[in-house]
């Protein structure tokens, strides 16, 4: 009989993807003791005691830093995201807060809100009144992005559809992003070059050591008079102390952000959004269907595409046999492995190996079973740190 798969849940997953998990095969909830894979939103992982026997994290959505990566590359544990799949509805959401930003929005709001009397009155103290909502417009104005992957490609985009400038900051961008980013977009050599031209600044940077505070008190200084900040990456990137004594003095005009404190709360000049970047439909669905389908060909067949600690790995299969080796990035590895696999007589009928810094996969497909001894004997070479046999059922 097939092997059946226990996936915990410790967010709400969207539908469409949990569908791509088919009830012959997999148990899903929230309840499943002893899963082999969890799938997982912005639930705080990091003191969690994960179970040891998970074989596979998915974050349906981009950012893992919620989900204790070196720990789960210690215990050979892949940890998938979907990069990409809710970048639309962040790149709405931004251009949205530039807008409630320049326009007073949420001051004009609550002004409606207040209003009493007839509709006659009511008018009066409108015609009166909006004066004080007076804005700004978006065109010809500076954009500056930090970060220019899938979202802030995206968000560069739109900008310069609506008559934009954009000066764009990522020192690490990769060679595809940066062919499909606009031409119109600037090249900023540093952050401070970014942060003093620009009207605008939006920050789509993962949260990691090297961006934890990146918008400090001295950038809050670089940056333009009357600027607007806009984070709708992780609250930890900006020192919101820094932000908020910018606003105090009036050098910035508003934050615009997803994470709300007790500090924000009690700043008119901030806007926190309920970390909204990521909810539409659309983006719910398009995360979950992406990482469940990855989820599922790593479960049943070893094959990876997208985690954020393993290279891509993927090998069609041609014989019912395969087992999966996660290891350290060490030498030897591959040598001790086929040389265990010869001692027992065992044909590799093909084999692929690939490294991402401190971690190598490898898949063999191999003319026989590997017996239990065999994996338990590869499982103890040491640098070995997952080893998964993966047989083709009869019915696939
Ligand atoms: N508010 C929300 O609901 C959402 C928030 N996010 C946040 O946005 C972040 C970015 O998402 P994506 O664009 O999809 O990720 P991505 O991985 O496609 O892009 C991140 C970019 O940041 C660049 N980068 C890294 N360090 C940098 C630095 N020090 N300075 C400048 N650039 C740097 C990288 O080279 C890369 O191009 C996520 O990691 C997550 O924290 C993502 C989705 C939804
Ligand atoms: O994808 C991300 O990084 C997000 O921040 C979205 O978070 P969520 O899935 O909406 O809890």
């Amino acid at each position: 009989m097939a092997k059946t798969f226990r996936v915990l849940t410790l967010n709400k997953i969207s539908q469409a993807g949990l569908k791509r998990l088919p009830a012959e095969r997999y148990q899903v909830g929230d309840k499943i003791a002893q899963p082999d894979a969890i799938l997982v939103r912005s639930h705080n992982m990091l003191e969690m005691d994960i179970p040891s026997s998970v074989v596979a994290i998915a974050r349906a959505g981009a950012g893992t830093n919620n989900v204790p990566v070196q720990k789960m590359s210690a215990r050979g544990v892949p940890v998938f995201n979907a990069p990409g799949a809710n970048a639309n509805a962040v790149k709405e959401l931004v251009i949205t807060g530039m807008l409630l930003a320049s326009r007073n929005i949420v001051p004009a709001l609550r002004f409606t809100a207040g209003l009493m009397g007839d509709d006659a009155t009511m008018r009066k103290q409108v015609e009166d009144g909006k004066k004080e909502y007076a804005g700004t417009e978006l065109l010809g104005r500076t954009l500056g992005i930090v970060g220019l992957g899938a979202i802030g490609r995206l968000v560069a985009d739109a900008a310069i559809g609506l008559g934009m400038r954009v000066v764009g900051y990522d020192p690490e961008i990769t060679v595809d992003a940066a062919w499909s980013l606009p031409s119109q977009v600037k090249k900023a050599h540093s952050i401070e070059e970014l942060l003093r031209h620009s009207d605008f600044v939006t920050l789509h940077v993962p949260l990691l050591d090297a961006t934890r505070n990146l918008i400090d008190d001295k950038r809050v200084a670089a940056m333009k008079q009357g600027a607007v900040l806009l984070n709708f990456s992780r609250e930890g990137i900006v020192s919101e102390d820094a932000v908020i004594a910018g606003l105090t003095e009036k050098h910035l005009r508003c934050y615009v952000c997803d994470f709300p404190s007790s500090k924000s709360l009690s700043n008119d000049r901030i806007i926190a959004l309920p970390h909204l970047g990521a909810s539409t439909e659309e983006a719910e669905e398009n995360c979950a269907v992406m990482v469940t389908e990855q989820l599922r060909e790593y479960l049943e067949h070893g094959n990876i595409t997208n985690t954020v600690n393993f290279p891509n790995v993927s090998m069609s299969r041609e014989s019912a046999f395969r087992v999966a080796i996660a290891n350290s990035n060490v030498p030897n590895m591959l040598g001790q492995i086929s040389t265990a696999l010869a001692k027992a007589s065992i044909n590799i009928h093909n084999m692929t190996n690939k490294s991402r810094g401190e971690m190598a996969y490898t898949l063999v497909d191999t003319d026989t079973a590997l017996p239990e001894t065999l994996i338990a004997q590869v499982a103890a070479i040491p640098g070995v740190l997952m080893v998964r046999a993966l047989p083709l059922e009869a019915d696939e």
